[in-house]
């Protein structure tokens, strides 16, 4: 299914928690909604879904009018399945039934689908691989689980268009990576659209084709999770997913020069033209390196992690606090003046 959404706004009295949001999502693409609390990512989802009208703009799904200010299409007639946070099981129903009823009662599942409901619930529990706890009760199985029936109750009747807010917050972060990989191959074998809202950037650049980045509101950027992660456009893109550092200095065509370190030339990786013009490098962590060397900008070591794989150094230097992350080669303790500099695979002062 595509979608377009023109122009959409939500108030609710005085309070706009939608914005004029414009964004058209392909047939079959994975799309992921990111952003923090309270930036209007469920706002968005249930508008989409249909239990909520928009108060400006309109909706399009497969070229048709779904939601408007005046008219909006109940969800039951929009070919969607959804997946939330929560859930959602029936505590009463098995695994099994939990398909079976999705299959039984869905509007849109096609006759043959319907006819055919016990191998289609076959199918689906080898998807979601529960085949053989198809007789659970939801209170017999482990979060996992769980999340897994919700899913296979939303693909069951091959909706065009899966909506998912959250479903993996309530999981653990082993099995939060394990559901990545088994959201991705349901992608993969139903070929639905699918809107992801999430406000966890990991999951979102591992699984999304595309991903939409949203503050107060409004759209900060779209792309491809490379283009976002690489290329953030506003300060609030480059902070939230790179967690980027925004080192004040002065750009000079494609060379910036930190205000704190003059005479050091930082090339341009793409920055775009606001941070440039807001006079700020967007350094992420692993970008930056520490060095007792006297050269860069002077800094004292404020925080040490040990993360087994790499440090995470949180220095201060008069300009602000920044996060630094080494690999382990790189020792430093708390209090240690250091300098502050770009890794030397990016420094172009150590060509001068
Ligand atoms: N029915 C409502 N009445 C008034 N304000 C609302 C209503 N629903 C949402 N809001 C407000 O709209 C804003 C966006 O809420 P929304 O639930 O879309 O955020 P979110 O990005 O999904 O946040 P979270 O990640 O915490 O779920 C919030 O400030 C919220 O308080």
């Amino acid at each position: 299914m595509s979608i377009c959404i023109k122009e959409v706004g939500r108030t609710f009295g005085a309070f706009t928690a939608l914005d004029k949001i414009n964004l058209i999502v392909e047939d079959g693409e994975f799309l992921a909604i990111l952003g923090p609390s309270g930036c209007g990512k469920t706002t968005l989802l249930r508008l989409l879904a249909g239990f909520d009208a928009p108060t400006a703009g309109t909706i399009e799904m497969d070229g048709r009018i779904v939601g408007s200010p005046r008219h909006s299409l109940p969800p039951e007639q929009r070919n969607i399945g959804m997946v939330f946070q929560s859930f959602a099981l029936w505590p009463h129903m098995n695994v099994r039934k939990h398909i079976e009823f999705s299959l039984l009662h869905h509007q849109y599942v096609r006759t043959a689908l319907k006819k055919e409901y016990k191998q289609r619930t076959d199918e689906v529990l080898r998807m979601i691989k529960l085949q053989h706890f198809a007789d659970r009760m939801p209170a017999e199985l482990s979060g996992g689980q769980k999340q897994r029936v919700a899913l296979g109750r939303a693909i069951a009747p091959q909706p065009k268009l899966l909506l998912m807010d959250e479903p993996l917050s309530s999981l653990d972060a082993e099995l939060r990576i394990a559901m990545r990989g088994e959201l991705q191959d349901i992608h993969r074998l139903t070929g639905a659209t699918i809107i992801y809202v999430t406000h966890d950037q990991s999951e979102a650049l591992a699984m999304a084709d595309r991903m939409v980045v949203m503050n107060r509101g409004t759209v900060e950027q779209i792309g491809t999770p490379k283009e976002i992660y690489m290329h953030p456009k506003t300060d609030f893109v480059a902070r939230f997913v790179g967690k980027a550092n925004l080192i004040k200095g002065t750009w000079t065509g494609k060379t910036f020069s930190p205000d704190e370190a003059p005479d050091s030339r930082w090339p341009d990786p793409g920055v775009s033209e606001l941070l440039k013009k807001q006079a700020v490098y967007p350094a992420r962590p692993e970008q930056l390196a520490l060095s007792r060397a006297s050269s860069g900008i002077p800094a004292t070591v404020t925080n040490v992690q040990y993360q087994g794989k790499e440090i995470h150094y949180t220095v201060r230097t008069n300009g602000g606090i920044w996060r630094v992350d080494t690999d382990l080669s790189q020792n430093y303790d708390m209090g240690d003046s250091v300098f502050l500099k770009l890794k030397s695979t990016y420094d172009l002062s150590a060509e001068m």
